[in-house]
């Protein structure tokens, strides 16, 4: 382990003492790549003994549209939260580590029903297995958002704290963390979070000859040919196609070329405002993907709720059986990736496409009142949607 460490730390400190610079820049991407790589050896899981296997999470069954899980310092107020929001019992009291395991409740909202997930506290040390910190972060790999509970009292040193605890190790992003996970689906079972922050928009295809290519269909200002070269050259990968769509950075080549990352909205609720001024909050109230609330007194949790439902970014789809009124009450929620048609008929049922013929759509997705659309076709939120079935 502590050579590792050494070899971050030496990496870090050559690339602190690096300048920035066109001529740098691909010295920095292998730098960048270096440690990628060494905190991947570092987080790897532990092989036997000592605290949960990175992959454990808590054993809850997942209920509901989506999932939203509590994840922060002990006593900020994670249960006065779940309870207030959820009409659930997780105990509340004044010591730390009063909750030791993951309370779920449930939150109907816009006719969606929103699965909330109290969990312990997270300490320093929660990465190296310290308290239920493992689980607690195996666990949020299972959400569609993340809600990271701040305390007003100690705002920032607060969320240092807790974003170098969730980062892993080195800091890329100012509010974005990595978590390690395990995912089954990769080989060395790792996972690492990437908050609020879209997938990089960049292809790489690995080839068995050809050398490093790089294409970009705008002005690319962090890659040049050398430094992607340089970074693919750390990974022994000689030959591929990379593309850029967008001004991606270093970092985000890493990232695809690792793979294994998790790319998850997230909201800082600050808690405990009452006990804050009225200066403090309207500083509070400007930083992008903060919600300031009281939990205990119940103030701005409306806000909260219309965050949450915002990051979740859900399409409700209200059907209509022929010849009646659609049901407000009960809409279809999909996710704001998969929302075609398709999607909606697989949700219903299972046979459903077996006998579908077409669908008749209201709503903004609609050019006419109705609109007679195959199965390929995007819904938008809150349409109407009636199926016609082959005889
Ligand atoms: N002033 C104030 N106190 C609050 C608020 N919300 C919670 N508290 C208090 O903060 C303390 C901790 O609340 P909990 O809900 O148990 O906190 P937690 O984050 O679940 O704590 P652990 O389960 O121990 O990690 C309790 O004494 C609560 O009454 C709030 O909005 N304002
Ligand atoms: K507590
Ligand atoms: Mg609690």
């Amino acid at each position: 382990m502590s050579t590792i460490m050494q070899k971050i730390k030496e990496i870090e400190d050559e690339m602190a003492r690096t300048q920035k610079n066109k001529a740098t820049a691909h010295h920095l991407g292998l730098l960048k790549a270096k440690l990628a790589k060494l905190r991947r050896d570092l987080l790897a899981p532990p092989t036997k003994g000592g605290g949960a296997a990175a992959g454990e999470g808590f054993d809850v069954t997942k209920s509901g549209d989506s999932r939203v899980g509590l994840v922060g310092f002990p006593s900020v107020g994670k249960s006065t939260l779940l309870n207030k929001l959820t009409g659930t019992f997780s105990e509340v009291a004044s010591y730390e580590f009063t909750t030791l395991t993951c309370i779920p409740g449930v939150i109907t909202y816009r006719g969606a029903k929103i699965q909330l997930l109290d969990l312990p506290g997270i300490i320093e040390g929660a990465k190296d297995g310290k308290g239920r910190g493992r689980q607690v972060i195996s666990t949020a790999r299972t959400c569609n958002c993340i809600i990271i509970v701040l305390d007003a009292i100690k705002p920032i040193t607060h969320k240092r704290l807790i974003e170098k605890e969730l980062e892993g190790f080195g800091i890329r992003y100012i509010i974005i963390t990595h978590f390690f996970i395990s995912s089954g689906r990769n080989t060395d079972g790792l996972m690492r979070y990437r908050l609020n922050k879209e997938p990089p928009n960049l292809t790489f295809r690995k080839k068995d000859k050809g050398g490093i290519n790089l294409t970009s269909t705008v002005t690319a200002t962090h890659l040049d040919l050398d430094t992607v070269k340089a970074i693919c050259s750390e990974y022994r990968m000689h030959n591929a196609d990379i593309t850029l769509r967008y001004d991606a950075t270093a970092d985000d080549l890493i990232d695809v070329i690792e793979g294994s990352r998790i790319y998850m909205p997230c909201i800082y609720a600050v808690n405990k405002i009452d006990q804050i001024t009225l200066e403090e909050l309207e500083i509070l109230d400007k930083l992008p993907h903060y919600c300031p609330i009281s939990a205990h007194l119940e103030w701005n949790l409306d806000g909260l709720l219309d965050k949450i439902w915002e990051y979740l970014d859900l399409t409700r789809i209200y059907t209509k059986p022929k010849a009646m009124n659609p049901d407000y009450d009960d809409p279809v929620i999909l996710s704001s990736k998969k929302r075609t048609v398709e999607d909606f008929c697989i949700r219903i049922h299972k046979d459903m496409l077996k006998q579908f013929k077409y669908a008749l759509v209201w709503g903004s997705s609609a050019k006419h009142k109705p609109q007679r659309v195959g199965r390929e076709h995007e819904l938008e939120d809150e349409d109407v949607v009636q199926i016609v079935k082959k005889i």
